[in-house]
């Protein structure tokens, strides 16, 4: 049986079990209900609160579990990357009121408040920086410096729109890109249950990326279509009724949809259609 730690609460949870429910586990109904089983596919799922994931993973009393990349690495567990999810996607910076600090080295003898204080004093030590005094809080962590706690932030940053509410603004480079993440305990064998999650958790972010796109086009241009739409392997031609046309089927990214269908067009290609995908192995 495969154990795998889910976020009860907070921006992962509801995106994390909606993933893994178009992969095809059983999810919970009621979002106070701690432990699931799905026998079905020999899985458990436990749901814990999304800091607390890599603790479980890295102590290896669950295989796997889903957590952000920054709570990852706050947490110090031994736990590692697995697989990429694609959502929850964030950026962590430091910020401070407009005009006071514009560079990291500023941040020495200041105080710096954040949720991740882990991830944010190793940064400032691989930075040779040394701020006065790093303030751990618990959230909200925007309003530390107007409410006299710390002169500088380390914080989640999405829009920018807290920050902005709060007349901070960013300085520095990002500390760290993060996102949704498959965790699993570091330097482990994997768990057999685990390829068929990650190879599941693979398909639902292709189904998500790609669309299928099918078209017809000349005989003689299908080269010309075929360089537009490579495909992921290679695409599907197939003859038509009509021999002087050919009819092709290929994967295309999502976010390029329009671009490739004005591309075919200008080509020769017509009858393009577009279609979903509901869910795929790849
Ligand atoms: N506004 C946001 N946009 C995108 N990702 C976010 C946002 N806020 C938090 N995250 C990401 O979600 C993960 C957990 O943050 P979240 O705020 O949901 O947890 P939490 O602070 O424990 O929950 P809560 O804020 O409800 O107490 C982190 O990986 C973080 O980067
Ligand atoms: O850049 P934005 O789009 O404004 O999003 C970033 C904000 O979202 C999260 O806050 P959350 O609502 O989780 O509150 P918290 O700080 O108490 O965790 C994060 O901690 C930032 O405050
Ligand atoms: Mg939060």
């Amino acid at each position: 049986m495969l154990r795998i730690a889910v976020p009860n609460k907070g921006s992962l949870s509801e995106p994390a079990s909606e993933m893994l429910r178009e992969a095809g586990y059983r999810q919970r109904r009621d979002t106070r209900e701690l432990v699931l089983a799905d026998p079905d596919n020999d899985v458990e799922f436990f749901f814990l609160r999304p800091r607390d994931v890599a603790v479980y993973v890295g102590a290896g009393t669950v295989d796997a579990g889903i957590t952000g990349r920054d709570l990852m690495l706050d947490s110090g567990a031994a736990a590692e990357e697995h697989l990429p999810l694609g959502f929850a996607r964030s950026t962590f910076r430091f910020a401070a009121p407009q005009g006071t600090v514009t560079e990291l080295s500023q941040i020495a003898g200041r105080r710096v408040a954040t949720s991740y204080s882990v991830l944010v004093g190793a940064y400032l030590a691989e930075h040779g920086v040394a701020a006065d005094a790093i303030v751990h809080l618990d959230g909200a962590v925007e309003s530390s410096v107007r409410l006299g706690v710390a002169d500088v932030i380390a914080d989640v940053v999405e829009t920018g729109t807290t920050l902005r509410a709060a007349g901070l603004e960013i300085f520095g480079d990002p500390i760290l890109l993060s996102e949704a993440v498959l965790i699993r305990r570091a330097g482990t064998e994997s768990h057999p249950g685990l390829e068929t999650l990650t190879r599941r958790l693979q398909g639902v972010l292709t189904a998500r990326q790609y669309v299928l796109m099918d078209y017809d086009v000349p005989v003689g241009l299908v080269d010309a279509a075929v360089a537009i739409t490579p495909g992921l392997e290679s695409p599907t031609v197939s003859p038509l009724h009509d021999r002087e046309w050919a009819a092709v089927r290929a994967m295309v990214r999502r976010d390029q949809t329009n671009k490739v269908m004005d591309d075919l067009y200008d080509v020769g290609a017509r009858a393009i259609l577009v279609t979903s995908i509901h869910a795929c192995r790849i």
